[in-house]
């Protein structure tokens, strides 16, 4: 274990008169995942980009380490660059403001789009890549930054169904070694349940169910948190899928 720690206490951010969330108290220290849930708009694009130094707090205070390996949600389709430079550039932190890449970063890089399965992508345009293969790919660069937190939103959006078990199982190896804190928001609730040990529940601006994962994850919390049935279903050993409940307004079902 290291000392690394991230914390908010008694945090809030606002848009203009508007609070998105307040009151919101988090800590993750090194060897654990935190998984932040909530439905569209609630704001954890917000609380991320709080919690990565992007956006200020209106109140309350922010404790983190200088090193933080961050994945945007919107990832920019313009970058003119090869993959394999776009995730040297999570080396700029180590690369310093006038250094160039050596072969070293270059390595690294490779060694970061090999954990990811990217290293196909290597020397494509990053601007010519799918929405998910440039989410592989700003994961290698996340890794690359041999940050100790790792700050993620929405990391599995755009993976189909392969990649999204490859990305849990970064998150898992990374959350094993001990050296890391991972935090990462999703709309796929049974993520949370494989890799997180603690999940954040975005109620309403100030109300956050915080705790282990598995705990505050009921289907009531979940129900109430995106206003539909929930129901949680034991799928293979351990695992749990989390699935809403649809019935099609016309009675047919699926042969
Ligand atoms: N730059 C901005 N100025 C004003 N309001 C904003 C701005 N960015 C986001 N918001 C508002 O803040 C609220 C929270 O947005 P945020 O992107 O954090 O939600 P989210 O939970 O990440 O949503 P999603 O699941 O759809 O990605 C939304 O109502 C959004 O319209």
């Amino acid at each position: 274990m290291t000392g690394l720690e991230i914390r908010l206490e008694d945090a809030g951010v606002r848009r203009g008169e508007r609070w998105i969330f307040r009151h919101l108290d988090l800590a993750l220290s090194a060897g654990r995942c935190l998984a932040v849930l909530g439905p569209n708009g609630r704001g954890k694009t917000t609380l991320i980009r709080a919690l990565a130094g992007l956006l200020p707090l209106a109140e309350g205070r922010r404790r983190a380490p200088a090193a933080i390996g961050y994945v945007s949600q919107s990832i920019g389709d313009t970058v003119p660059y090869r993959c394999i430079d776009v995730v040297v550039m999570g080396r700029a932190r180590r690369i310093g403001l006038f250094g160039a890449p050596n072969r070293a970063d270059y390595r690294a890089a490779e060694e970061a789009l090999a954990q990811v399965d990217g290293l196909r992508f290597a020397e494509r345009p990053f601007s010519r890549l799918s929405g998910g293969e440039r989410q592989i790919v700003m994961l290698a660069r996340a890794l690359v930054t041999g940050a100790d937190l790792l700050i993620l939103d929405e990391p599995a959006s755009a993976l189909d169904l392969a990649n999204q078990a490859l990305l849990l199982s970064v998150i898992e190896r990374l959350r094993r070694d001990g050296r890391h804190a991972i935090l990462f928001s999703t709309h796929l609730p049974q993520h949370a349940l494989c890799v997180a040990d603690e999940a954040l529940l975005m109620m309403g601006v100030e109300e956050h169910l915080h705790g282990a994962a598995d705990a505050v994850m009921t289907e009531a919390n979940l129900a109430r948190l995106y206003g539909i049935p929930i129901h949680r279903t034991r799928v293979a050993g351990q695992v749990e899928a989390v699935v809403p409940v649809f019935l099609p307004a016309d009675g047919v079902t699926a042969p």
